[in-house]
């Protein structure tokens, strides 16, 4: 396969709603991910991820609205569609007692071929062992599983819901350098987690899904540069209100704060948005003892999205089980 951003989208939704009952659970969203991407889709609970995957596999089908996958309809496209798309699903019910290396053998009859060796070599990078009962595995190893099922037959698009879930540091490092090698291989990515921090290390598009709606839909070198900064003005005691003075009429800058600092020096905390050029400009007039301009806090912004009460919008008791879906 060979990397390719043009050409018809891997995804593409217009207006794609689904209601469970009467319930909402998207209000028609309009979704592109570009083939050879790798697409994060985050938001709170609740917030319709799940959904909006499963609608892409077809395991549920759409309340309104158009949808096409690799250049099909879910529901016409069947199972020579499913065998092109990997799948780990949110909520892996791994309950057998068949050993992992049968199980995937299993899997690998329906998704089609596995190059002879993948699965193993996939289960040494992941670190898991495939001679045990797959019911015997802690939750991690579990997810280990699933997610093998999804690369093994090197699938046009991936689809992971929450794929890091359970994976300790080390292996969620692996995990993203397989994503890495996906991408350069032509594979399409779609994951969902609930933190930025998660995708911002491995996606280039996004959308924040928040209550069924994309509120948010850029890629993370855009998030960075629009993304509130924290800054650190520090001058000598005797310049401290002029320094205060410059920094609450400046632009984009909000919360100017004296902080602790070492004698004879006053030091000044404040957020800055995007302006950042007439900020240093500003601050280069004075005379300056230190600065310090943070890393984006990108994860703050998405949390002004979700809102302190969306976190909460538990959905207890309606998620049917998922399985390893082949
Ligand atoms: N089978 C179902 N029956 C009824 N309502 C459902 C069902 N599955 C999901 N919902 C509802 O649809 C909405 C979206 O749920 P979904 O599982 O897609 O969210 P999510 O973003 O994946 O959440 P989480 O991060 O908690 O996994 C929620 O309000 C949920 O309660």
């Amino acid at each position: 396969m060979t990397t390719t951003l043009t050409g018809e989208p891997a995804v593409s939704a217009r207006g794609l709603a689904k209601h469970y009952s009467a319930n909402p659970a998207l209000h028609g969203i309009d979704l592109d991910i570009a083939r050879g991407s790798v697409f994060g889709m985050i938001g709170p609970n609740g917030a319709g991820k799940t959904t909006t995957m499963r609608l892409l596999l077809d395991i549920i089908r759409p309340s309104g609205g158009e949808l096409r996958v690799l250049g099909e309809s879910p529901r016409a496209g069947g199972a020579a569609l499913r065998r092109r798309i990997g799948y780990l699903p949110g909520e892996l019910h791994l309950a057998t007692r068949v050993r992992g290396r049968e199980l995937l053998a299993h899997y690998a009859e329906i998704s089609g071929p596995v190059r002879p060796g993948a699965i193993e070599a996939l289960a040494d990078r992941l670190g898991v062992d495939l001679g045990r009962p797959v019911r015997s595995l802690s939750k991690g190893n579990k997810q280990k599983i699933g997610l093998i099922q999804a690369f093994m037959h090197e699938p046009e698009l991936l689809v992971l819901d929450e794929p890091t879930s359970g994976l300790d540091p080390l292996v969620q490092q692996e995990f993203h350098a397989m994503l890495h090698e996906a991408r350069a291989n032509g594979q399409t990515v779609f994951l969902s987690s609930h933190v930025l921090s998660e995708v911002q290390q491995t996606a280039h598009d996004i959308a924040i899904l928040k209550e069924g709606r994309i509120v948010e839909r850029s890629t993370v070198a855009a998030l960075r540069e629009n993304a509130v900064r924290h800054v650190r003005v520090t001058v000598a005691e005797p310049d401290a209100a002029t320094a205060r003075a410059v920094l609450e009429r400046l632009p984009g800058v909000t919360g100017v704060a004296p902080a602790p600092n070492g004698a004879g020096t006053v030091a000044l905390s404040a957020r800055l948005d995007s302006h950042v050029d007439a900020f240093v400009k500003a601050v280069a007039a004075l005379d300056l003892v230190d600065l310090t301009v943070e890393e984006p806090d990108l994860e703050e912004m998405v949390l002004a999205y979700y809102g302190a009460d969306v976190s909460a919008s538990a959905d207890a008791g309606t998620a049917e089980p998922a399985e390893v879906a082949r």
